[in-house]
């Protein structure tokens, strides 16, 4: 699967914090039964690598990844735990090579023309936008697309469900990140309900 195939899978990639592995499984059947089949766990938590290995071995039509992806190790752990994709918040040469390196797709995070038009020079038009809306948001995507037009990105960083819609309807915006899909707070009361009913009002952007 390519990186572009992966964005449009759904509109929104949930970026998900996990602190208990133990909630992974439930929690990602909840994201997949409203309809957000692609999953990125973060790398954040000690628990990130462990709860990717138990979605991805557990959790039928889940598509998860790692987020957080930061440096080569980061890249071969996630590999290793099953990740079918990698996020980074930005890039370094060593990190594209080893992300390149991976057999698996991966958005590296650009904030700056100069970081997309570098991954460009490599060949890769998908990317992670990032912080979104304190990097311009909307209209520094709108800039972007006329000189940078084969670039496609998942903006992330700020999205909600308010403003979602206006990065969607962009041409080079395929989907969206976000962390508002799975509060801190229902996955600590194990609130599967209120998570899927995130998930389907998200699915639901991109009708
Ligand atoms: O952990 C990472 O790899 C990141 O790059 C950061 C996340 O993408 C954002 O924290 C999500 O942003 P919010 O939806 O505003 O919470």
């Amino acid at each position: 699967m390519r990186a572009e195939d992966l964005m449009n899978l759904a509109p929104v990639i949930p970026v998900v914090v996990l602190e208990d592995a133990d909630s992974a499984v439930p929690l990602a059947r909840a994201l997949v039964a409203g309809g957000l089949p692609v999953i990125e766990v973060t790398l954040r938590t000690e628990a990130g690598l462990e709860s990717i290995r138990r979605i991805a071995a557990e959790v039928e039509g889940a598509v998860v990844g790692a987020g957080t992806v930061t440096g080569p190790q980061n890249v071969k752990d996630s590999v290793a735990a099953g990740a079918k994709f990698l996020v980074s918040p930005g890039c370094t040469d060593i990190l594209r090579t080893a992300m390149s390196y991976s057999g698996v797709p991966f958005l590296p995070g650009v904030a700056t023309a100069s970081e997309a038009m570098g991954l460009l020079e490599q060949g890769i038009t998908a990317m992670k936008f990032f912080p979104a809306t304190a990097s311009g948001g909307t209209g520094f995507l709108k800039g972007l697309h006329g000189p940078l037009p084969d670039i496609t990105f998942c903006p992330t960083g700020g999205i909600s469900p308010a403003n979602a819609p206006e990065f969607l309807a962009l041409p080079n915006v395929a989907c969206v990140g976000g962390s508002w899909l799975t509060p801190a707070d229902a996955i600590a009361q194990g609130d599967w309900v209120r998570v899927e009913k995130l998930a389907a009002e998200a699915a639901a952007l991109r009708a």
